[in-house]
């Protein structure tokens, strides 16, 4: 169904859920929104569709999940903002479909993350989570016994992107030697050295750190078979997503001691919220460090998110940019004052951008200014026309088949 849009600021509905930072809202404010929803939980089921049905925008983080059939029941949502780095959580090409662009914030919280991985290095290749839960018990455990510096020893690093560069590069600064595994072709920084496989990546790092993205290729990317080929007594770091690691065999790869400890943020299945419990088979070891997915969450990268994020809805909102969309056609578009915009997203069928000028043409309006881009799926063209044809020019537009949503910018 067509999905026709011409809503004045005030009339725009924005939900953001999981605690999305102030900073946000403070944007959304400042740009003349006034209907802003919040909520500090994520939401599942019927509380999702509930609080998203009449929403414009949604701003989630990570663990609220929008599939196909929850997204299905937002039949006025026009953008999603993902306030964090990973859109995993999104089923993208739904989205896309519906004619609703994602939009994320790809390096805010990098730094945060990057910095807590580091720490981790060191605090593993000390032996402090054991030895602080001993002294917790009223323990003393003054020794050297498995204690190292970190300088001179090898960081493994998978998956050399945003976060996998800036633990390389600050890896370097303490002294440690890094490689790298990734499945494309990095320019590498520092003296950092790709390797040829993840095999050999695994035989010659002391600590691995994972920073890949959820996908289907990397689900129990660290499984059995690699953890065994990590060398004995190596340290695993995974603060990328939980279905990467197979967390049960870590578990054995712990009990036999053939892995020193890990440090893990991240789980296949995670707590839906502060309130409720966390359940893991890692819970016994005392060498694991155990953080709940709080890799990106400091109060300067929360606050630069939700400025970050909120801009790319807003911008999108008021001008029709799709500029850094993680599924849809992106288009940069300059302003349009004095002017209406319409949004046009179709299918991408041949022959829609003709049969759209040929509607402007027999009804008589003229087109200042297109603008078209698509994928294999969709195709997004956007028109400015004389704001006196703007309403002619929506019912023109929503007419022509393939249409799968269109708005008008006053
Ligand atoms: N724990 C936390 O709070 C946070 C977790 N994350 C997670 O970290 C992930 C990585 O973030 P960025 O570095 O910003 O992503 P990025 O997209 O910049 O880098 C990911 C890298 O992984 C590589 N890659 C993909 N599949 C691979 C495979 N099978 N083997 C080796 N390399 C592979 C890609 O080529 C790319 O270079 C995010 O997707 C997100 O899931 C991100 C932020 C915070
Ligand atoms: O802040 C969050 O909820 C999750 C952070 C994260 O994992 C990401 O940015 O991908």
């Amino acid at each position: 169904m067509t999905q026709r849009l011409s809503v004045a600021k005030d009339k725009l509905k924005f939900v953001l859920l999981e605690g999305i930072h102030a900073t946000a809202v403070d944007a959304l404010q400042a740009d003349g929104y006034t209907q802003i929803v919040t909520s500090p939980k994520a939401l599942t089921g019927d509380a999702l569709v509930e609080a998203i049905h009449d929403a414009h925008f949604l701003g989630i983080r990570s663990r609220t999940q929008l599939t196909a059939e929850v997204l299905q029941q937002a039949p006025k949502l026009a953008a999603v903002g993902c306030f964090c780095i990973g859109t995993n959580q999104v089923d993208l090409a739904a989205a896309m479909h519906l004619g609703i662009p994602v939009f994320n914030a790809p390096f805010s919280n990098t730094r945060s993350v990057a910095e807590l991985v580091l720490a981790e290095v060191i605090m593993l290749m000390r032996g402090i989570p054991q030895k602080n839960a001993l002294q917790h018990r009223g323990g003393w455990d003054k020794s050297a016994a498995g204690s190292y510096e970190v300088r001179g020893k090898t960081l493994g690093i998978v998956g050399y992107g945003h976060i996998g560069t800036q633990i390389g590069v600050l890896a370097e600064q303490l002294g440690m030697r890094v490689i790298f595994h990734d499945i494309e072709a990095k320019l590498t920084l520092g003296n950092a050295s790709q390797v040829a496989s993840l095999d050999e990546l695994l035989a010659g790092a002391d600590v691995v750190t994972l920073h890949v993205p959820e996908l289907p290729s990397t689900v129990n990317l660290i499984g059995a078979e690699q953890l065994a080929k990590m060398k004995p007594g190596a340290h695993l770091i995974n603060a990328s997503r939980g279905t990467v690691v197979d967390i049960d065999a870590l578990a054995d790869a712990l009990e036999r001691k053939h892995i020193g400890g890990a440090a893990i943020d991240v789980f296949p299945v995670e707590p839906k919220g502060n309130d409720a419990v966390f359940e893991s088979p890692l819970t016994r070891f005392e060498n694991v460090l155990l953080t709940p997915h709080i890799g990106g969450s400091t109060a300067e990268a929360q606050a630069n998110i939700g400025r970050e994020v909120a801009a790319k809805l807003i911008r999108y909102s008021n001008n029709g940019s799709t500029v850094s969309a993680v599924n849809f056609p992106e288009v940069a578009l300059p302003e349009h004052t004095g002017r209406s915009r319409l949004l046009h997203i179709h299918r991408n069928v041949p022959g829609v951008l003709a049969h759209v000028n040929e509607r402007f043409s027999q009804a008589g309006i003229n087109i200042a200014a297109q603008y078209l881009r698509t994928n294999d799926d969709v195709g997004y063209v956007v028109i400015d026309v004389d704001s006196t044809t703007s309403d002619a020019a929506l019912s023109q537009l929503c007419g022509v088949p393939g249409t799968i949503r269109c708005r008008v910018l006053y």
